[in-house]
């Protein structure tokens, strides 16, 4: 139960509406065991009549007595049984809602390094399937509980008086149901894991060949997808059946132990009736009513424990997340104003999880409003430093400063706003063009819209649309081509007007004409803002204040381009690459 007393603050968020439950729940419970009284002695009230020991007329009034008190109980139990459910059941749901929350702004926070270490889908399940199973401790478990201590309390204290050797006798058997009821909702929580793992693989399969249908059917090898699907689906339906085959024994059992019960009663209560030990018949009936009445709640005592076994694993898990540290801290509470300096001293770079040495000793500084391109094969740092500007990894060695300050002394939230990040995979959401270019700049007018959208030069694509700006992107933004991703990607980053703008070779997809007219207008609208250009292309570093050319993490040139072209290496032979391509063309 350690794990578990994570959701106390939540007990105590809701502590009137539980208190509220918690009696409506005793209510309901104490309505609900007047009904075997009432038919005991309706019972009795038949055999004095047969007796003869009452007149017709005393025998209707008091059957109609217990039988209006019968109906009247039952309802008041009902009514309370249904306030019952509306009260603790919510209450489970306002905590799962809480704790679903209280983990996604957590997810929010944590790094990248994080989202690296661990898998997505391990992410999305600590959200929803473990949130539920601890919902099933807040919610029903705790109910059932409450619902058999008051049941037993009473119906106990009820049984005892009336006949307390036959009371021993009809308990007998629910420990048995309690521990085999016990024993199976454990065979069936592991059987559930082993199914819901199966249909997590199989989703996950599925989602896979969906994504990625273009590069099955241009192979050709929908056939062989097609048999690794069957083969999931079997195994997933071989465990179907495993888990169904413990899921049937479930109510047999209970059925089996309930007429276990009945017969001792009937049993045992019928030699004691006939030896005088108990005084009318209807106690009997009463007692039969109440092993029916009992259990449910015995049985429920063994799915209990394994609901609280199970919510305590899901609550362990969810604690480690939760208990995870970003590795990026904000250490200024206090927001920054940017100005958009940037410096690089000697810098270096491991990746922690792979151990790459991405970047080695670089340094370079760019002035606010100037243009700075880096260039250099693949795999050479480039994108490290963009990252490693945002501060989305801290550095082992070296400093970033930012307006002279070290970036890791700068309040995050200001360094991150005063950078426009255009990634090197452009990312779009399901949802509108327009929704998506806002998404840099959430109350932007639709003229601001426009105006992003012309700059980036993919205006007059979103026109051609039928439903222009209101064009929903599908999943992964699939309808637009490569080129138009990343010129809406661009417009995003622009329409923010931030300080610092980072292009991650994202006009790569964009033919040289029109990276040309963007580069243009990209000059006019980064005039006094700090750019850095990441790119393969000489075309769209030649105009840049300063270009740095990085080879295996090292800054292997630094100048501008007229510098460059006129001295041997890297950038002039990719110029000269460059220039017979395009002369080719
Ligand atoms: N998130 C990451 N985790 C671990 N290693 C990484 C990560 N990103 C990049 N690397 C490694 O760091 C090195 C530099 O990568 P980086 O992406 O900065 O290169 P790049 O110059 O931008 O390459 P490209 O031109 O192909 O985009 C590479 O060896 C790469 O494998």
């Amino acid at each position: 139960m350690k794990e578990l007393k994570h959701l106390n603050k939540y007990f105590y968020k809701y502590r009137y509406r539980l208190i509220i439950g918690v009696i409506i729940t005793i209510v309901a419970k104490i309505f609900a065991l007047f009904t075997p009284r009432l038919v005991g002695a309706s019972i009795n009230i038949v055999s004095e009549r047969l007796d003869g020991e009452i007149t017709q007329q005393v025998f209707k009034s008091e059957l109609l007595t217990y039988i209006s008190f019968l109906v009247g109980a039952a309802i008041m139990a009902g009514l309370f049984t249904f306030l019952m459910r509306q009260t603790i059941i919510n209450v489970s749901r306002y905590i799962e809602y809480d704790l679903k929350n209280e983990i996604y702004q957590h997810y929010q926070v944590l790094s990248l390094n994080f989202y690296k270490s661990n898998r997505t889908g391990d992410l999305m399940n600590r959200i929803s399937e473990d949130v539920s199973k601890v919902r099933m401790y807040v919610g029903p478990a705790i109910m059932y509980t409450i619902n058999t201590i008051t049941l037993f309390a009473v119906a106990l204290i009820y049984m005892v008086s009336a006949a307390p050797k036959l009371t021993l006798y009809t308990l007998i058997p629910l420990p048995i149901l309690s521990i085999s009821i016990y024993k199976l909702s454990r065979l069936i929580n592991t059987r559930s894991t082993i199914v819901q793992e199966s249909l997590s693989t199989l989703s996950t399969y599925t989602q896979e060949t969906f994504s990625g249908i273009s590069v099955i059917k241009s192979y050709g090898i929908e056939a062989r997808t097609n048999t690794e699907f069957e083969g999931l689906c079997s195994e997933n339906r071989q465990k179907q059946i495993d888990l169904t085959k413990v899921q049937a024994l479930f109510f047999p059992l209970m059925i089996l132990l309930i007429g276990l019960s009945n017969l001792i009663v009937i049993y045992v209560g019928g030699i004691q009736y006939m030896n005088g030990e108990i005084e009318s018949i209807g106690t009997i009936a009463e007692f039969i009513i109440y092993v029916n009445m009992l259990t449910w709640p015995v049985a429920t005592v063994g799915w209990v424990t394994s609901l609280v076994q199970q919510a305590e694993a899901s609550q362990k898990r969810i604690n480690e997340f939760l208990k995870t540290e970003p590795d990026i801290k904000n250490v200024a509470p206090q927001e920054t104003p940017i100005i958009g300096d940037i410096e690089f001293k000697n810098v270096s770079f491991v990746y922690p999880d792979t151990n790459i040495e991405a970047l080695k000793d670089v340094s370079f500084k760019i002035k606010s409003g100037k243009t700075l391109a880096i260039l250099g094969k693949t795999g050479s740092g480039k994108s490290t430093i963009l990252d490693l500007i945002g501060r989305l990894y801290d550095i082992d060695k070296g400093e970033i400063l930012v307006d002279a300050t070290s970036i890791s002394k700068l309040n995050l939230n200001s360094l991150r706003e005063s950078i426009g990040y255009v990634p090197q995979d452009a990312f779009l959401f399901s949802d509108t063009i327009k929704n998506n270019i806002k998404f840099g700049k959430e109350n932007a007018t639709d003229d601001e819209v426009i105006e992003a959208a012309k700059n980036a030069k993919v205006h007059k694509n979103i026109v051609g649309f039928s439903k222009g700006y209101d064009t929903i992107l599908g999943e992964r933004g699939i309808t637009l081509s490569g080129g138009q991703k990343q010129r809406v990607s661009i417009a995003r980053a622009i329409i923010k007007k931030p300080d610092i703008l980072l292009f991650d070779d994202c006009l790569s997809a964009v033919d040289t004409e029109t990276e040309e007219k963007i580069l243009n207008n990209l000059e006019k609208l980064t005039k006094d803002k700090t750019t850095i250009i990441v790119s393969h292309r000489v075309s769209s570093a030649k105009n840049a204040d300063a270009i740095i050319v990085l080879d295996d993490g090292k800054v292997i040139q630094t100048g501008n381009h007229e510098t460059l072209v006129t001295t041997e290496g890297y950038y002039k032979d990719l110029y000269t690459k460059q220039l017979s391509e395009k002369e080719l063309r």
